[in-house]
């Protein structure tokens, strides 16, 4: 589903972030994007619907290079939703904000209201389209982004850091929204458990490239791996355990 190799780039102030990014994740597959501060995730995760443009290397989505004239077909495949829902969230209702963009691909009438039910129904918030965007709580707020995106139905679902400020229910709510949807996922996070619970595999991106490539598990019960890349388990976190347990193998 998606095909990233070789990708370079630099910001145009000179400053070369990406070195070689080789990444493949299948259809359906959920995998987390770990990594240091400054380690280039965001940059990465720019290139997979083309807001930034590579210096080198290629960037291919279900086979479709995301070039300038493929832009229209890949921004309603890739759907991003940015750490900050307030950068999603710009209309009077949470409503108008999920029909914003199939309005924009063309849809309307009952199509356009049925996207809008669909979406909202997905995350859970069915009876907040008429309320307004900035009067609910973050959780709440960072589930309607992601309603934005799923009006799309895009074929990947890209997410920064989608735990970042959420309280544990929170946290909890938007997980269970997100391991229930049939899409391929690519997080990129901080939050290390998020990681562990929401997808099996994941990648570790430093210095402008992919260091490490594995089953979450096993990347996270290296302790030498994670200190080698400036990334801490919380205190008393136990992968192994967190995963017998939640498979039913541990009392
Ligand atoms: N617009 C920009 N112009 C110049 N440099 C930038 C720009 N945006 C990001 N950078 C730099 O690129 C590097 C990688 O940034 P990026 O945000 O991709 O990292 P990250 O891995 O997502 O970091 P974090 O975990 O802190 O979110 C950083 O050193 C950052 O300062």
């Amino acid at each position: 589903m998606i095909e990233v190799e070789g990708l370079a780039f630099a910001y145009p102030d000179g400053r070369q972030v990406l070195f070689g990014v080789d990444l493949a994740i299948a259809r359906g597959e959920r995998v987390a994007v770990l990594g240091p501060n400054g380690a280039g995730k965001t940059t990465l995760m720019l290139h997979l619907n083309g807001i930034l443009t590579p210096g080198a290397g290629s960037v291919r989505v279900d086979g479709v290079p995301v070039t300038a004239p493929n832009m229209r077909d890949v921004r309603r495949r890739v759907g991003l939703v940015f750490q900050d829902p307030d950068d999603q969230l710009f209309m009077p209702t949470v409503g108008q904000d999920v029909a914003f963009g199939p309005a924009n691909l063309g849809v309307r009438g009952a199509d356009l209201a049925e996207r809008v039910r669909e979406a909202l129904a997905a995350v859970g918030l069915d009876e907040f389209a008429d309320r307004a965007p900035h009067h609910l709580s973050l959780g709440e707020r960072r589930r309607a982004a992601v309603a934005t995106v799923l009006a799309m139905r895009p074929d990947v679902l890209v997410l920064d850091e989608p735990s970042a400020n959420l309280d544990p229910a929170g946290r909890r709510e938007l997980a269970e929204v997100l391991t229930g949807l049939d899409l391929t996922l690519l997080m990129v996070t901080h939050d290390l458990p998020y990681a562990l619970q929401l997808c099996p595999r994941s990648v570790i991106l430093d210095g402008g490239v992919i260091a490490v490539d594995g089953a979450t598990v096993d990347l996270l019960a290296d302790e030498a791996l994670l200190a080698a890349h400036r990334l801490e388990l919380p205190f008393g976190f136990d992968p192994r355990y967190s995963i017998a347990k939640s498979t039913g193998l541990m009392p």
